[in-house]
């Protein structure tokens, strides 16, 4: 017997593009073989924090399962006030890098299975200026890219590259960082600065290859060349990375400051050219549902 009764599944129906309707049919078919309850919340994208906090505060629920992309999963992770209520996630969104990270690509029937298990893992989330970082945050080209990319009309990965070329010839790279961490200041000219606990970006580079997610801390990771060869080195499976290419940094709590605004990004969602980046571990973590 499960060691709880009401579930709250929360549905982005718009995420990457795809319907959720086998997902909605096998979870009910699962909770109900449970003797379980079930309540579906179906984000609109307006005013969802307020409304699904409402639904949480009557509804009460013990687990919650996310149908859509990292957005939804942040979405109710900021809602949490601490980690009693796990949540199952279904990876079904145009950006998943989270449920990538936990090996989560698995059909609905699994899914379901793992999402109302027993198993879990408790993970950091990272607090950057104020905001929850499921994923991977950055200052620098990457977010200029995403910029770019949210700024055009051209969808897909063909848009992204389209995007990318006047951001490469216009940006003026390497920026100059000064950067706070554990009671020293340190500077660096850098292409991009990432702040991340996952190990890879949803594109599949692994450009973390220390990255935890339970470890109570999240790296700095300075790239400070915009080197073709290397960039590509990170999609294979057992990367060496060039030290002259990547420095990585551990650390609980950072700040990172440049003289100019620079493009920041947080778990894909462009956030403003920003001076002045501040990272630390939140003191909540997440309990999630996992294989
Ligand atoms: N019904 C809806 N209509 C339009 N937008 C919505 C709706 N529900 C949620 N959204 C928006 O979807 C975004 C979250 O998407 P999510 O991360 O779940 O999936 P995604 O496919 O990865 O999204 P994206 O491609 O925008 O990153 C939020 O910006 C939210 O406001």
């Amino acid at each position: 017997m499960a060691e709880f009764s009401r579930v709250l599944m929360v549905v982005n129906p718009i995420s990457g593009g795809k319907d959720k309707s086998d997902i909605v049919e096998e979870v009910e078919k699962q909770v109900s073989g449970r003797n379980l309850e079930l309540e579906i919340y179906y984000t609109s994208g307006k005013w969802d924090k307020e409304a699904l906090f409402s639904v949480i505060e009557e509804y009460d629920p013990q687990r919650i399962i996310s149908v859509g992309g990292d957005g939804t999963i942040k979405l109710i992770a900021e809602l949490l006030t601490d980690d009693s209520i796990p949540i199952g996630i279904f990876p079904a969104g145009s950006a998943n890098g989270l449920a990538e990270n936990l090996n989560l690509d698995r059909n609905n029937a699994e899914l379901t299975r793992i999402a109302l298990g027993e198993k879990f893992k408790l993970i950091d989330a990272i607090l950057i200026n104020d905001e929850l970082c499921l994923h991977i945050s950055d200052i620098g080209l990457n977010a200029a890219l995403i910029k770019n990319y949210q700024e055009g009309n051209i969808r897909g990965k063909l848009g992204y590259l389209i995007q990318s070329i006047p951001t490469l010839i216009k940006s003026d790279f390497p920026f100059q960082f000064n950067i706070e961490v554990d009671g020293k200041e340190i500077s660096r000219k850098a292409v991009l600065i990432a702040v991340a606990n996952a190990k890879k970006y949803g594109t599949g580079s692994k450009i973390n290859p220390n990255g935890r997610y339970d470890d109570g801390k999240f790296e700095i990771l300075i790239f400070k060349e915009f080197n073709i060869p290397q960039i590509l080195q990170t999609f294979r499976e057992n990367v060496e990375i060039d030290e002259d290419f990547l420095e990585i940094i551990s650390a609980v709590e950072t700040r990172i400051y440049s003289q100019k605004n620079i493009p920041f990004q947080i778990d894909g969602e462009y956030r403003g050219d920003v001076k002045e980046v501040t990272a630390r571990i939140s003191p909540i973590k997440i309990k999630i549902a996992v294989p």
